[in-house]
């Protein structure tokens, strides 16, 4: 199988872990989009979705399922979405896409975070992929050498935007042994909306895509 097709097998997978009559958590990214085109094809036995993103509302939309205002929503049982990186104990690194904020948000509403992602996406240690921090856009030089404190060499994504208005900085070089402390560190700098990093709230159940099949790692 090739990664879209691993991709398409674990948006499917995902539809094990979706209530009837639920409202569903949907993230944002190729990975997800999978799974937003399996829920289409059960439409009929779920309310409808919160999303994580716009592109991911557009799709939801485009396939006829209705989108809800996460506000309006008092019980999410399950949240679905890929990541950058996943490693064994289920933290993550999320925001390829800029999409972390919101996705962080719906995540914590969730009962179960469901992640699906091919198998090029488990490593053994995080970081290798840039950590995106989604910063306000004035603050963007100030954070950037709070980062260099931290060890970190931040990019500014240009040309990126988020849904919420704000910038991203991308930080290469970081070894992350320590995912939950770097991942408040980081949000404690004044001017960062959040970083990346899915450590506090890990993934519960990683669905895997590989060329033997869907794996499940809880
Ligand atoms: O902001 C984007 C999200 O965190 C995505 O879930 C992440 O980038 C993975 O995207 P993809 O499934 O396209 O690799």
């Amino acid at each position: 199988m090739n990664q879209d097709e691993l991709k398409q097998a674990v948006g499917r997978a995902a539809l094990d872990y979706v209530p009837d009559n639920c409202i569903v958590g949907v993230g944002t990214g190729s990975t997800a989009n999978c799974f937003i085109d399996a829920l289409a094809t059960i439409k009929g036995r779920i309310q409808g979705a919160v999303s994580s993103s716009e592109a991911s509302v557009a799709r939801l939309k485009s396939h006829g399922i209705p989108v809800f205002e996460l506000n309006a929503v008092d019980h999410l049982p399950v949240y679905v979405d890929g990541a950058d990186e996943i490693n064994r104990q289920l933290q993550m690194i999320k925001g390829g896409g800029a999409a972390l904020t919101r996705e962080k948000i719906v995540a914590a509403v969730a009962e179960q975070f469901i992640c699906i992602a091919d198998e090029s996406k488990l490593v053994d240690v995080l970081g290798k992929f840039p950590l995106p921090v989604e910063v306000i856009p004035m603050a963007r030089s100030y954070v950037a050498r709070q980062l260099v404190k931290l060890g970190g060499h931040p990019a500014y994504r240009e040309g990126v935007i988020t849904d919420n208005g704000n910038i991203i900085l991308d930080v290469h070089g970081l070894q992350i042994s320590e995912a939950n402390k770097l991942e408040s560190q980081i949000n404690e700098i004044v001017g960062v909306v959040t970083n990346g990093l899915f450590a506090h709230r890990r993934a519960d159940v990683l669905l895997l895509g590989t060329s033997k099949g869907v794996q499940t790692l809880k």
